[in-house]
């Protein structure tokens, strides 16, 4: 049966000013895909992103979600409805414990999202605690649960920033260079955490190590000053002519 189609956009456009930063994208990603997102430094993958994730409006185009039309919801009420992104920078509370950050998402998905975890009695927030402890045991992170996040290595701050927004149940899952910055060992965690993704969960992933990228994604595509030049899967995309001459370096190997 075909997979029904999560995200498509349709002659998506974003200008600063003068500026256009992205141009007539169209394209469909179906529940499940695994899509990875390369392009040169400023191609515009991060401006998709913030207009995919609601954090930007678009110049012109269209973005539907499931079908529905979603150009005018607000980021949270995209977060609601699954779509959970990562930053290229750390998005977590430094001074907090690893369990207090899980614990601010999983309150800003239920009902008392209009309170202050910490000013609540720890009893009525009890199955906010047995989540947040579910979660990290399932991850494997459970040892950091009362470290503080500044006294982590980046490695593992990472790998919170991504089961953090796992705990946000995402079905749209947008990473921004989850590895960026990182050693080998840190990068198999992460790519390792993300292979243990549920299926049904849709990713699109930026990334700049060319290898991690073609060898964990279903498809992949290729942005270049805002435009999209390839779309297909990855082995397609690595001989594609117009990739090797414009991203992939002269030599025509594919790298970042
Ligand atoms: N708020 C903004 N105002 C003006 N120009 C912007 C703004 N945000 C991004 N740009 C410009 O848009 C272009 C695309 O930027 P973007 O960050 O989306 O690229 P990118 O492909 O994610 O790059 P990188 O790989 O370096 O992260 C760049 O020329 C950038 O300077």
């Amino acid at each position: 049966m075909e997979k029904e189609i999560i995200l498509s956009l349709r002659g998506l456009s974003k200008a600063f000013g003068g500026l256009k930063v992205i141009e007539d994208i169209t394209l469909e990603v179906k529940v499940g895909e695994k899509i990875g997102l390369i392009g040169p430094n400023g191609a515009g993958k991060t401006t998709l992103f913030n207009m995919i994730a609601g954090d930007l409006a678009p110049s012109g185009g269209t973005i539907s979600y499931f079908g529905e039309l979603i150009n005018s919801s607000p980021n949270y009420k995209r977060t609601q409805e699954g779509i959970v992104r990562t930053f290229q920078k750390n998005n977590l509370m430094l001074g907090l414990t690893v369990k207090e950050n899980l614990l601010l998402v999983l309150q800003r998905m239920s009902k008392e999202h209009t309170q202050w975890w910490k000013q609540a009695k720890k009893g009525n927030y009890s199955t906010l605690f047995e989540t947040a402890n579910k979660i990290l045991q399932e991850w494997g992170l459970s040892e950091y649960s009362e470290s503080k996040v500044q006294d982590l290595s980046y490695g593992v701050q990472r790998q919170i920033e991504i089961i953090m927004a796992v705990a946000g149940k995402p079905k749209l899952l947008l990473l921004d260079e989850p590895t960026a910055g990182m050693s080998q060992v840190e990068t198999d965690q992460i790519i390792g955490l993300i292979n243990k993704l549920p299926s049904e969960v849709t990713i699109i992933m930026i990334e700049h190590d060319i290898d991690v990228l073609f060898g964990n994604s279903d498809r992949v595509i290729v942005l270049h000053t805002g435009r999209l030049i390839a779309d297909d899967h990855p082995e397609a995309v690595r001989e594609n002519p117009e990739v090797k001459e414009i991203y992939m370096g002269r030599e025509g190997a594919v790298h970042a």
